[in-house]
């Protein structure tokens, strides 16, 4: 557990060129009452909840606002995506925005916004670490800004200050294995990372992130054998949005 998430812990409570649709305006009255209703659950419940193998594993708790967040509950996304790269974040964020009347967000769009170019082009020209950079600033604001749905880049999690900025927000790991990745990233996707021996490769980037997943997550949602319709479903299901 991180220093962050300890010392939230103790406290009690607890936009590419360009499709952003962000805004924390767009809240409903609906959405608010369910952000509220999540919250008290999970500040109540302290753990972390796992939906898609029958399972509810106790983990850790989550609903705690770090001391470098808002502070208030109620502020921040009403649900941040992490997980592997085509593992369904964006698309299923879409499908999550849609279901709660909100808006959606994804930081892979915002940095291409701001940097002005296609994430490939970035990591071939100035490389991981600055990617890694630009998308700390791109969840920074994301976190400040937007009040919908929220989905990262898969290696997000990466970043030590990017994980800090997710403490306290109702963050849903989702997941899959090797086979659905490989199935999911195919040969088509501008996935830098992946173009290489996408398999072995896959397994290592989950062997080092996948515990940086668990440290961030509130909820562990498995996207095998769902439609992005049914894995939305099982988000707005762990995190007892189901109302809004
Ligand atoms: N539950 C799902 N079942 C099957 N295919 C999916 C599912 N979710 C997403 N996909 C497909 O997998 C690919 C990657 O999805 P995407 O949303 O871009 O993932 P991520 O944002 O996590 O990288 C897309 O072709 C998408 O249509
Ligand atoms: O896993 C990763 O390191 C990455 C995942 C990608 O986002 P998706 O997870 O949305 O594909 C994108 O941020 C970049 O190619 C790096
Ligand atoms: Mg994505």
């Amino acid at each position: 557990m991180s220093d962050a998430r300890e010392a939230a812990g103790r406290q009690t409570d607890d936009d590419a060129r360009l499709r952003r649709t962000g805004g924390e305006a767009n809240d409903s009255a609906g959405l608010s009452d369910a952000r509220e209703a999540a919250g008290r659950q999970t500040d109540d419940d302290a753990r972390l909840r796992r939906t898609g193998d029958g399972d509810t594993s106790r983990c850790r708790g989550g609903a705690n606002d770090s001391a470098g967040l808002s502070g208030q509950a109620g502020e921040g996304p009403v649900v941040v995506l992490v997980g592997p790269m085509g593992v369904g974040k964006t698309t299923v964020g879409q499908v999550l925005a849609h279901r709660l009347g909100t808006t959606f967000r994804d930081s892979d769009t915002d940095i291409v916004a701001t940097a002005g170019k296609e994430i490939s082009e970035i990591f071939i020209d100035e490389g991981e670490p600055h990617f890694r950079e630009l998308e700390r600033q791109a969840v920074r604001t994301a976190v400040a800004e937007h009040r919908g749905v929220l989905a990262l880049g898969g290696g997000a999690i990466l970043d030590e200050g990017t994980r800090e900025l997710l403490v306290g927000l109702p963050v849903v790991f989702l997941e899959m294995g090797v086979a659905e990745a490989v199935k999911r990233t195919g040969l088509d996707a501008p996935r830098p990372l992946l173009t290489v021996n996408p398999r072995q490769r896959w397994r290592e980037l989950m062997e080092q992130r996948r515990p940086l997943y668990t440290e961030v997550a509130r909820a562990v949602v498995s996207t095998e054998d769902r439609t992005p319709e049914d894995v939305a479903e099982a988000v707005l299901d762990v995190l007892e949005l189901k109302n809004a």
